[in-house]
């Protein structure tokens, strides 16, 4: 992949076999066309009655009217010596005497498409490529050709692979807030991982805009054509949130792969309750964490059990009665069934009418006196039921988990051992008066998960579950997914770097452990295809101080250049008054611009702004991406990508708490063009050197900083930098404050 420039697309020459390709790419969409015309005409006049078979008729014509809508029905071809072309395409084509016209890119045959290069020609005389809009060829490039061949035999093709074109295209389009499938221009390394065997856990992992979210929706389609297991026990993709779902989900039914299921995590849980309620992030952490599950368990096991004497029922005029052993051996013999509690309650109950009328109906025989009452009615009785409840009670998750946190001696009980004394105390809760006001937390509905599972038993599963930004995951979550895929064949996707909230790990096998036996199997990638160099290259920054052992990925693009900082006064308004004039700049140059703030400065930001550019800008928190300036708080902007990036007020954002450097890290690297950094003050650690050396007198005016490409430069000299950046934090806030004075009064 490229170290060198890449070639511009509209420097080539019109390709000789332009018209030819053209005609094969029309008659292709010709033979789409009739199919789903014959589709059409058979679903309309299909007799209704047959469900099964209409349904497919239907979901056919959705796959046709699809792939019909958004081009690239071909963008490619490979010629093997003496062989007949293969052209590639987003879905396969026959024509009208069911020879293949175009293969597709799911197809083991399309594999060579992806993996050959330059470098690599893998046996091919001719790769070709095909840019196209609206079923017009713009460009037919030759990525390998027979002279290729002989190039690499001959050893003369060392040089950097260029660009191809259609990727060039592809990362040249404006973000309009969706992603999209990028079948036509898969890069070799994303395309290993695509189809890297379904064995166990595999780990995609790569810094911000390697394509991880690409890898893993395309891997999902990928299982879904060619795995027949997985047709029938399903994938299921879980986005990080509802935000980022609706980023992404477009991208697999444009994929014809509608079958494969995506939530986001929060919704895993499907029982009543919603999380709305906030909590310590350290109370969070232990709710998350394996220890949990343990307690959960516990507190279930405690709530069964019979320490009472006889239980005796009323029949009529006689008795039914069993003495406490009696009743703690069925007890005992339930809770050995290793069944969720609530079916094992339905065993407790039968066994404990059956012994009840067996007893009855003894002593009824001893006594000489006929057995009228029936076992039906035994248990009947409210004594019944109502020992029953004491001895093994019917629960709903949300009633037990009220009952753990809200009951001190459920809590040191279950907790005893497994929790230290404060973590307990963080857990315990004040129960509301209904279950419907229970501030329900969205790391209690792992908990709720989990007792469900425990109460109710294995909900829906599937055979293959796709986690996108999965470093973040807390320990109950891993469970919480794990439960629903049995064969444990996971693909993770994420960055050890970006990861935020309570749960930041060196290394993936303490996540992975909780999915599957078996270590996982990492795929890297190395490339990244949305921040430009220059941004990445300053973002790498802050890498020694989140993640010392990680890469930084070599960037494609080169964006609009490097990165800005706007310094302004130290008032609102002034940080404001910035933060407009630079969007009007950008937003009229028609970048989709994000404004990233410290999520308590959202509100305050957002109505701003409204009031300048009205129903231009979106709201980031309401998830409205789609206009032309958006306004994110800094804890919503992981995963999605704008043209422009503004990051307000840098150090407040790293300064919200233990992982605030890398919800920084996660903002810097959203960008596809642009990066500015505007702040009132101070920069955090890792990006101090870029302040000017000079604050200018008027402060609040705009100040582009120029010369912060290269990070290294010596803008206010690196040594300097890094030696203020070992000073403690209350010596360092005197070092900045003095300089910035010097500065000033030496401006004046
Ligand atoms: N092969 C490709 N062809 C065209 N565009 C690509 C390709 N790979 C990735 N991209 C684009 O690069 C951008 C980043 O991709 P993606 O969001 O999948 O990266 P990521 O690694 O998941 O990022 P993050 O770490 O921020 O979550 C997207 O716009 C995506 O469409």
């Amino acid at each position: 992949m490229p170290d060198g420039e890449a070639i511009s697309a509209a420097s080539l020459p019109r390709h000789p076999e332009h018209e030819v390709e053209q005609a094969y790419v029309s008659t292709a969409y010709e033979m789409l066309d009739k199919g789903l015309a014959a589709v059409e005409v058979t679903y309309n006049t299909y007799e209704e009655g047959n469900r099964a078979t209409s349904f497919a008729l239907k979901r056919a014509l959705d796959l046709l009217r699809n792939s019909r809508g958004s081009g690239q029905l071909v963008f490619g071809r490979v010629d093997r010596p003496h062989e007949e072309p293969l052209y590639i395409g987003r879905r396969r084509v026959h024509d009208e005497t069911k020879n293949l016209l175009v293969a597709g890119w799911h197809s083991p045959a399309a594999q060579v498409f992806y993996e050959a290069s330059p470098a690599q020609p893998s046996g091919l005389a001719l790769k070709r490529v095909f840019v196209e809009q609206d079923r017009v060829l713009s460009q037919v490039v030759d990525e390998i050709t027979a002279s290729t061949a002989v190039d690499v035999l001959a050893g003369r093709s060392d040089g950097p692979t260029p660009l191809s074109d259609a990727l060039l295209i592809e990362l040249d389009r404006s973000r309009d807030g969706v992603m999209r499938e990028v079948v036509a221009t898969i890069q070799a390394e994303q395309f290993r991982a695509i189809r890297a065997p379904r064995q166990g856990v595999l780990v995609v992992q790569g810094g911000p805009g390697t394509g991880k979210t690409v890898v893993g929706l395309h891997r999902a389609a990928w299982q879904a054509f060619n795995d027949a297991d997985l047709r029938r026990t399903g994938i299921l993709v879980v986005a990080p949130s509802t935000a980022f779902l609706s980023y992404m989900s477009g991208v697999l039914p444009s994929l014809d792969a509608s079958d494969v299921l995506q939530v986001d995590l929060g919704s895993l849980y499907a029982g009543e309750a919603l999380a709305t309620g906030w909590e310590r992030p350290e109370t969070a952490r232990i709710k998350g964490s394996a220890a949990m599950s343990e307690v959960l368990h516990r507190a279930l096991t405690a709530r069964r059990g019979w320490a009472e004497g006889d239980l005796e029922f009323a029949l009529g005029g006689a008795r039914a009665s069993l003495t406490g052993d009696e009743v703690r051996e069925l007890v005992t013999d339930a809770a050995s069934r290793r069944l969720p509690h609530n079916q094992a309650r339905d065993v407790l109950r039968q066994s404990l009418s059956a012994a009840a009328f067996r007893a009855y109906s003894e002593a009824q025989a001893a006594a000489g006196r006929a057995v009228i009452a029936t076992e039906p009615a035994l248990r009947r009785l409210s004594t019944f039921t109502n020992a029953l409840d004491r001895m093994w009670p019917t629960l709903t998750p949300e009633e037990m988990l009220r009952g753990v946190y809200g009951t001190q001696t459920w809590l040191v009980d279950a907790a005893s051992g497994v929790l230290s004394a404060d973590e307990r105390a963080l857990l315990f809760r004040e129960p509301r008066s209904s279950i419907d006001d229970e501030p329900w937390t969205a790391a209690d509905l792992f908990c709720l998960d989990e007792l469900s599972y425990l109460l109710n038993g294995e909900g829906r599963s599937y055979g293959h579950v796709v986690v996108d930004e999965a470093q973040d995951l807390s320990p109950m979550q891993a469970r919480a997914l794990a439960r629903r895929c049995p064969s444990g064949s996971f693909t993770l996707l994420g960055d050890l770097a970006q990861a935020t909230g309570q749960w930041i790990r060196d290394d993936w096998q303490e996540l992975t452990v909780h999915l599957h036996h078996q270590p996982a199997q990492i795929e890297d990638l190395t490339v990244g295809y949305r921040v430009p160099g220059p941004v990445v290259e300053l973002a790498a920054g802050l890498l020694p101080h989140i993640a010392p052992d990680l890469a930084v990925p070599r960037s494609v693009r080169q964006g609009l250049g490097a990165p800005t900082v706007h310094v302004a006064a130290q008032s609102d308004a002034d940080l404001l008054a910035t933060v407009v004039t630079l969007a009007s700049a950008d937003v009229e140059a028609g970048l989709t611009t994000a404004v990233v703030v410290p999520d308590q400065d959202h509100a305050e930001v957002y109505e701003a702004l409204t009031a300048k550019f009205a129903d231009r800008v979106g709201d980031g928190a309401a998830e409205d991406f789609g206009r032309a300036l958006t306004v994110v708080p800094v804890s919503m902007v992981k995963g999605l990508e704008f043209d422009a990036v503004y990051v307000v007020e840098p150090s407040a954002i790293a300064a919200g708490g233990a992982d605030g450097l890398r919800r920084l890290y996660v903002a810097m690297t959203r960008c596809t063009q642009l990066l500015r950094l505007i702040c009132t003050a101070d920069l955090p650690p890792g990006l101090r050197h870029l302040l000017p050396n000079e604050v200018p007198a008027d402060q609040g005016r705009v100040d582009e900083t120029d010369d912060v490409d290269d990070p290294r430069k010596p803008t206010a000299g690196p040594g300097l930098a890094e030696l203020i950046d070992m000073l403690d934090d209350d010596d360092r806030e005197l070092v900045v404050a003095l300089v910035h004075r010097l500065a000033r009064s030496t401006q004046r």
